[in-house]
């Protein structure tokens, strides 16, 4: 296997009520599972820097009260290009809780709506089915 280099993702549990953003992902990584919107942490950024930019760029999202929640170190190894990524998941709230999420990268997303965390659609981006399963929960306690 022709050895890449493990690169960093940050994504974003973006809350609403009990509900939380997903979108079908379009791409060579993890293709058609539902994912969190986020993606490549870039040179010179914070995680929070980049969950805003990312869901700015993909969802049209003003985000708030972003903060770091965990952390999966995960090989994409059956993909067509063999990845290892460091992912970042951070936690987030609407800025305005009136604004609605657009689907602004259609090349590699399918759309982005909310769905509630006790009836997650199937498949989910692997690394999020993980913690799933292992009953994580993004909600703030109390
Ligand atoms: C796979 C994921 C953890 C990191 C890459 O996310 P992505 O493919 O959405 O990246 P971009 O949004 O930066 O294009
Ligand atoms: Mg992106
Ligand atoms: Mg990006
Ligand atoms: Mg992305």
């Amino acid at each position: 296997m022709e050895k890449g280099v493990p690169r960093v993702g940050v994504v974003v549990f973006l809350l609403n009520g009990k509900a939380v953003l997903l979108g079908r992902r379009r791409s060579s990584i993890s293709d058609s599972t539902f994912a969190l919107p986020g993606g490549h942490l870039e040179f010179g950024e914070s995680f929070e820097e980049c969950a805003a930019r990312e869901l700015k760029e993909e969802t049209g999202l003003d985000i708030d009260k972003v903060e770091y929640l965990t952390v999966t170190n995960t090989l994409f190894l059956e993909e067509p290009k063999p990845s290892h990524y460091v992912t970042i998941f951070m936690r987030a709230f609407l800025a305005d809780p009136n604004q609605a999420p657009q689907n602004l990268e259609p090349q590699k997303c399918d759309g982005w709506d909310w769905y509630d965390w006790d009836n997650l659609p199937k498949p989910l981006f692997r690394p999020l089915e993980k913690m799933v399963q292992e009953g994580y929960n993004p909600f703030p306690i109390g």
